[in-house]
């Protein structure tokens, strides 16, 4: 269990911000200035709360020395040293699971290269290799795909994903990019000016329409897991079983029977009160309202139950009047294939 609660003054700002999670990964999502450095900073003891504790299994982090903190640290650059190769790079701190380390992160082939000839994504795999060969029992990566190309993020997200899903070190994952977070996290933890305004599972809370306000109308949208059920390559679209229905992708999306998450934004899903005929959209869900949200602007949160999946969808306060939406009510969700961003598609945790 990570629980954590820090206070600290710095000139107009103030953080004071407080979250448990269980172990698994924790994403810190919030707007630049938000406060998510200054909060890694309090956690990894490179910055000194005025108040509070950090506690991981148990031990409080800010009454140990931080030689003794064990933590792993990735930052947005990869902070290599320039005269070491790859290898020795990477045991610098240590060579716990070095060998699985390696396989895990694809770096074979590059141990005997400088960091000055790597790429910033293979840069930022050794980083994070380092920090996982440290044994650390906690990993902290502030934003560690932030200076990557969206090429080059898709390749070490593809790596993280696998390392998130495999390790059994807890990892806090600062980010503003909700793609990433979606992908990655299994609890969500929203900051706004210094605080924690949200923290629990991330599904339940990108699922929920009194959140939109706090994720953002942009970024918000429901995160579901569903299966492969196989891949058409005459029209190159993968289909996806849902608990109670299939979504028809673009792409390769994995093989026949892997578990995958989709992020789905709020604002690229359609409501009909009829099963529509004649559309051009592939994707349509027959749900539930479980609840409406009415915001503050012109915009209303659906959250919708399609077998034991929930989605969202923002649409319009005028058009939610106008077909007289109420809880309970059945209503179809349209979804368009190309919605869902490849970006948003990953592997299941
Ligand atoms: N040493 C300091 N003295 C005064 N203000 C500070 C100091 N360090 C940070 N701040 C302020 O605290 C606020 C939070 O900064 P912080 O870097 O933690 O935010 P962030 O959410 O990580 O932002 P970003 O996503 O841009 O990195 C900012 O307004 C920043 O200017």
């Amino acid at each position: 269990m990570i629980d954590i609660a820090v206070m600290r003054r710095l000139g107009d700002f103030t953080l004071d911000a407080a979250f448990a999670a269980p172990h698994g990964v924790t994403a810190i999502f919030g707007r630049s200035g938000s406060g998510k450095s200054s909060l890694i900073n309090c956690i990894a003891g490179l910055m000194r709360p005025d108040a509070g504790h950090v506690r991981i299994g148990g031990m409080d982090l800010t009454q140990t020395p931080v030689h003794r903190r064990r933590i792993g640290y990735v930052f947005q650059d990869a902070r290599l040293f320039p005269h070491l190769d790859v290898a020795r790079n990477l045991s610098y701190g240590g060579t716990h699971d070095r060998d699985a380390v390696i396989e895990m992160l694809g770096l074979d082939d590059l141990l005997h290269r400088r960091p000055a000839t790597l790429s910033g994504g293979e840069k930022s795999r050794v980083a994070i290799g380092r920090a996982l060969m440290s044994n650390p029992q906690l990993l902290l990566m502030d934003e560690p795909l932030a200076a990557l190309d969206a090429d080059r993020k898709a390749e070490v997200l593809h790596y993280l994903e696998r390392l998130c899903a495999a390790t059994r070190v807890p990892v806090i994952y600062v980010s503003h990019a909700m793609s990433e977070v979606a992908r990655l996290a299994t609890t969500l933890v929203l900051m706004e000016a210094g605080r924690v305004t949200r923290f629990g599972p991330l599904d339940h809370i990108l699922s929920d329409p009194a959140a939109v306000p706090l994720v953002g109308v942009r970024d918000a949208g429901a995160v579901l897991t569903g299966t492969v059920r196989g891949l058409n390559a005459a029209d190159g679209l993968t289909e996806v079983a849902l608990s109670a229905g299939r979504l028809v992708l673009p792409g390769r999306l994995g093989r026949h029977g892997d578990r995958i998450r989709l992020r789905i934004p709020a604002q690229d899903v359609i409501l009909s009160l009829q099963a529509p005929q004649g559309l051009s959209a592939l994707n349509v869900l027959t749900c539930h309202i479980a609840a409406i949200e009415v915001g503050h602007g012109p915009g209303v949160a659906v959250s919708l139950n399609s077998g034991s999946d929930r989605l969202l969808a923002r649409i319009t306060r005028r058009s939610a009047a106008r077909m007289g939406l109420v809880v309970g009510q059945e209503v179809h969700a349209i979804i368009k294939a190309t919605a869902v961003a490849a970006q948003d598609i990953g592997g299941a945790a």
